[in-house]
């Protein structure tokens, strides 16, 4: 592609043989040419699966008469005006990779998914600012962007499948939130269409504009309660010319945190990602047999997991030489300071893949080991990983069967830079879970809220933490955010049941 601007170009890209996707399966591209998918008879029964289900089995919709897939922004604004003057009640949805239900249907919803739109509208490679439909997926964008240098400030486990309006609608966060910030930071302008058909064009193409309120910012995490956004404006940052990844290993969490502080004074501004593996997290992954990874921290010893604790550490940067020195250097600083036990640092980007697998594909090795109550909290790093410390005694007090073949499995990881803790339990599937875990489980979150935590720190509220809302936001905060959903969408048409607590 030799123009600057590049204008309404559909990815090129085939995700799955872009490297490093996960195994978060992706949803299904819509039929061409149907705008609307309904099942007709028995041999449709599964026709709708793919919406009315998420991949980790945790929601599905009672009953979904259809699926909306339209083409156009003036579709989108035909069909909510159709839906608004009926009363019909609409869910918006991106790739459905979301973790707290909030793109599935709560009763007989019609779902709007944004699949067929996913044209890039425009890009400037001098500013690096994107123009993109909302159900563009982000690996392709991103394998879109590095012919031109530029790559897009977030990556996630489920970047095959998810799409960059759904990223904003739940402002996702994930790998790269600790170099490029918050999509608050990075989305520039939003095209949106309320709930009644009027479409708010904010697609804006500036990093200043001091006119007025920033009204974009209100949907950008709004979970598709206040509009459907359908096109996305937004700043993306440089390629790194040279990429570090390192694996250390811990004996203690103290230790990780003496690591934290460390990296950040010896890495300074390369530093791009610290992430956390507990020991229980890297015995899962490591132990996928099928999935032929090993920890290379393992040694001769046998065992999947020498180490308590391990921490991925990346840079970016623009000095090959320079950065990895400084990689190097670090490394040499803790061992020899007795700060981590064991490091190592990828020699070639086949290696550093690896490393970042067996960060990334935690959450779907879980997903094999049962159903799996997800914890994705905020915590300072002072109470960190006693939270998983103390929901495993608190298990093994209750005579709970802990660890593998059948067991309750307990695993602690995240984005350790952010101070974002995801907390996993996984219950064998078969079986209710028994009573100790439900008791065990219902304490995780008042835990985090005494330990002055956010319940959610990236995944959102969704069905299953819109009873937090009220607990975590003052009377009068939520009072203005009820005002402005009943403002925007007064019959309360997009998105019910999610997101504002049942009774607030
Ligand atoms: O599944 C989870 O609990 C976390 C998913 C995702 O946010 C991640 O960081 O891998
Ligand atoms: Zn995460």
């Amino acid at each position: 592609m030799g123009n600057d601007q590049a204008s309404t170009m559909k990815p090129s890209c085939d995700a799955s043989s872009a490297g490093g996707a996960s195994a978060i399966p992706r949803s299904p591209s819509s039929a061409a040419g149907k705008l609307l998918l309904a099942p007709s008879g028995p041999d449709d029964e599964n026709l709708l699966v793919p919406y009315t289900q998420d991949w980790t089995h945790k929601w599905k919709a009672p009953q979904c008469p259809a699926v909306l897939q339209p083409r156009t922004t003036g579709q989108v604004a035909g069909l909510l005006r159709h839906c608004y003057e009926r009363d019909l009640h609409v869910v918006p949805q991106g790739g459905n990779t979301g973790l707290v239900g909030g793109g599935i249907p709560l009763a007989n919803e019609v779902i709007l998914s944004l699949a067929n739109m996913n044209q890039i509208i425009s890009f400037d490679a001098a500013s690096g600012i994107l123009v993109c439909e909302a159900g563009c997926v982000l690996e392709e964008l991103d394998a879109w962007l590095r012919p031109y240098g530029y790559i897009m400030p977030l990556d996630l486990g489920a970047k095959g499948s998810c799409q960059i309006g759904g990223n904003v609608s739940t402002n996702a966060g994930g790998l790269r939130f600790l170099r490029y910030g918050s999509l608050h930071g990075s989305v520039l302008g939003l095209e949106v269409v309320l709930a009644d058909g009027r479409v708010l064009d904010m697609l804006s193409t500036l990093r200043k504009d001091n006119t007025g309120l920033d009204l974009k910012q209100i949907f950008i995490g709004a979970e598709g309660t206040l509009g459907v956004i359908t096109k996305v404006s937004l700043q993306v940052p440089p390629a790194p010319a040279a990429v570090q990844v390192a694996l250390v290993g811990l004996e203690s969490f103290e230790k990780v945190r003496e690591m934290v502080m460390l990296s950040k004074r010896k890495l300074g501004e390369i530093l791009s990602a610290m992430e956390l593996v507990d020991a229980a997290a890297m015995d899962v992954v490591v132990g996928k047999a099928a999935w032929g990874l090993r920890n290379p921290l393992a040694g001769g010893s046998g065992a999947n997991s020498p180490f308590p604790f391990y921490m991925l550490l990346e840079t970016s940067g623009s000095g090959e030489a320079h950065d990895r020195e400084k990689m190097e250097e670090l490394l040499e600083t803790a061992l020899d300071g007795g700060v981590v036990g064991d490091g190592t640092v990828a020699q070639d980007l086949a290696q550093a893949q690896e490393i970042w697998k067996l960060r990334e594909l935690i959450p779907v090795a879980m997903e094999e080991e049962g159903r799996v109550h997800k914890f994705d909290v905020s915590l300072p790093l002072s109470a960190f990983y006693a939270l998983v410390e103390r929901t495993r005694e608190a298990l093994e007090e209750g005579g709970v069967v802990m660890g593998e073949g059948g067991g309750v499995r307990v695993v602690g990881y995240g984005h350790l830079g952010d101070s974002n803790l995801h907390l996993n339990v996984s219950v064998p599937r078969e079986a209710p879970d028994p009573p100790e875990v439900s008791r065990v489980v219902s304490r995780v979150l008042p835990w985090v809220m005494e330990h002055k935590g956010s319940v959610s720190a990236e995944h959102g509220l969704g069905q299953l933490k819109k009873a937090y809302l009220p607990q975590t936001k003052s009377k009068e905060v939520v009072g203005v955010m009820r005002g402005m959903k009943k403002m925007l969408d007064p019959k309360g048409i997009l998105n019910p049941g999610k997101f504002f607590p049942d009774d607030a």
